[in-house]
């Protein structure tokens, strides 16, 4: 673990000066309104004091960050600790960062930075091997070392020309599809999630706290909350392994039933389940067209319709979960690799904790291993590449070709796909 090449500093948080003359500190539960206040501005949002409450909930002390300004916070920043599944199964300890703000009068005087770098540096200590986040713009946290890692494929589908799912695709036998309450969905749905999201590299955890405010237990701020309709698919055994929310308008065109049916959720233990939850999705009545906003990109919804022309992208895709590598050692030992090699990269990391060479080895059973090296490089890629790379979204032969990779071996590229290559592409339903 650590610096062993470059030279970079391993403490590039501590002792940082923000050069404005604001003041960067742990919030305490009272600072919790004004700093909701500056989060509210920050996102360019109304503030009606709602989240107060939301706010308290999620509080851990030491885990948000203020910028203050005399007594004004003018900067929010704010992380919690996240298992995040990665290739093979097993799950990693994410610091995942959200409600990032530099109010408009403090913007660009490195107040940012500051943050990040200390957040980073205590995730780093604590032994985080990993931060993720969702990126509100594509260019602001490539220098802090984060690529984007998971992408969102929605879908638009037309459902007269769709001609519903294909006869042929199996069920689940005894299955059975029911509507629940929020109540319910409170109960039943994080035990379900926490089988689910150990399926699915790049999912992470959902608080306590995300499943009160997904069945409108709890007010966070944005939208108003609208209660979803949500069905669960149970096995024959009553066991649920399929979970569908949705929302659906409420146009007509003159006395045609002209819907919308908007997905929320949808998430299957199984291929026979997310076959069942879609057959219901693409047959409630009134409805003529159903968007799904975030699949995952190997999800094989299209496939399964009579005509999979019918499904359009959805216009607003992109990428979503972005991934900075804290630890190499211990974030590639938690993964599982496609195939037995090795491959020495050379990264460079400016801040220092991914920077050197390292050799990913994997074994004939998948299992992955990563050490510091001396030897010659295969391939040099900076730590935003190697996060890009780390749950399998791209692949190390295209990210060679947008010069996001440089390969020092002839070869090399399609020899690291080998060994990094996941059956499952990685997705996160979840924004954070
Ligand atoms: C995980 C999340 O919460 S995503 C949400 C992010 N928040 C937002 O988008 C809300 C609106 N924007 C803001 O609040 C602010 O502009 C922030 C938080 C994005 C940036 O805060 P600042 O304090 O201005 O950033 P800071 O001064 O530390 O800038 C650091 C560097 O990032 C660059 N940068 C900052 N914001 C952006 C941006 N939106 N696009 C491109 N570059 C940016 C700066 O130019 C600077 O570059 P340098 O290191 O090469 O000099």
């Amino acid at each position: 673990m650590g610096n062993n090449g470059h030279g970079g500093t391993r403490d590039p948080g501590r002792g940082r000066q923000d050069g404005s003359g604001t003041g960067i500190r742990a919030i305490t539960e009272d600072d919790i309104p004004g700093w909701d206040r500056a989060l509210a501005v920050g996102f360019l949002r109304p503030h009606a004091g709602e989240a107060t409450e939301y706010r308290r909930l999620g509080f851990e002390p030491g885990r948000s960050l203020g910028a203050y300004d005399g007594e004004r916070c003018v900067g929010t920043f704010r992380s919690f600790d996240a298992e995040l599944t990665v290739p093979g199964g097993a799950t990693v300890l994410a610091d995942a960062i959200t409600s990032v703000t530099v109010s408009s009068t403090h913007r660009r005087r490195g107040l940012l930075r500051a943050m990040m770098t200390r957040d980073l540096a205590a995730a780093h200590e604590r032994g985080n091997p990993v931060a993720i986040l969702i990126a509100a713009e594509y260019n602001i946290y490539g220098r802090y070392g984060f690529g984007p890692a998971t992408s969102t494929h929605g879908w638009n589908i037309d459902l007269l020309r769709a001609g519903g799912l294909r006869k042929d695709l199996p069920a689940v036998p005894g299955g059975r599809i029911d509507f629940a309450t929020m109540a319910e969905v409170r109960k039943v749905g994080p035990e379900f999630h926490e089988r689910w999201r150990r399926t699915q590299p790049g999912a992470i955890t959902r608080t306590e706290v995300g499943w009160r405010v997904r069945t409108g237990d709890v007010k966070a701020p944005g939208p108003e909350w609208q209660e979803p309709f949500v069905a669960l698919h149970r096995d024959a055994t009553g066991t649920v392994t399929g979970l569908v929310a949705y929302k659906v308008d409420d146009n007509w065109d003159g006395s045609y039933p002209d819907c919308t049916l908007t997905v929320l959720d949808l998430q299957a233990l199984d291929g026979p389940t997310a076959v069942g939850l879609w057959r219901f999705v693409l047959s409630v009545d009134w409805v003529r067209k159903v968007v799904v906003e975030n699949l995952a990109p190997d999800d094989p919804l299209p496939l399964l319709l009579n005509d999979p022309r019918a499904a359009t992208p959805y216009a607003d895709n992109s990428d979503f979960t972005w991934l900075r590598v804290l630890d190499v050692e211990a974030a590639f030992a938690a993964r599982s690799c496609g195939g037995p090699g090795r491959i020495v990269l050379d990264v460079t990391d400016p801040l220092g904790y991914a920077d050197g060479r390292w050799a990913v080895e994997a074994a004939d059973d998948g299992t992955c291993r990563c050490t510091a090296t001396t030897d010659e490089p295969d391939l040099a890629l900076g730590v935003g590449a190697l996060g890009t790379l780390y749950l399998g979204g791209e692949s190390v032969a295209r990210l060679a070709a947008a010069a996001l990779v440089t390969e020092l071996r002839p070869g090399a590229a399609a020899r690291a796909d080998l060994l990094l290559r996941t059956p499952a592409r990685p997705w996160n339903p979840d924004g954070f």
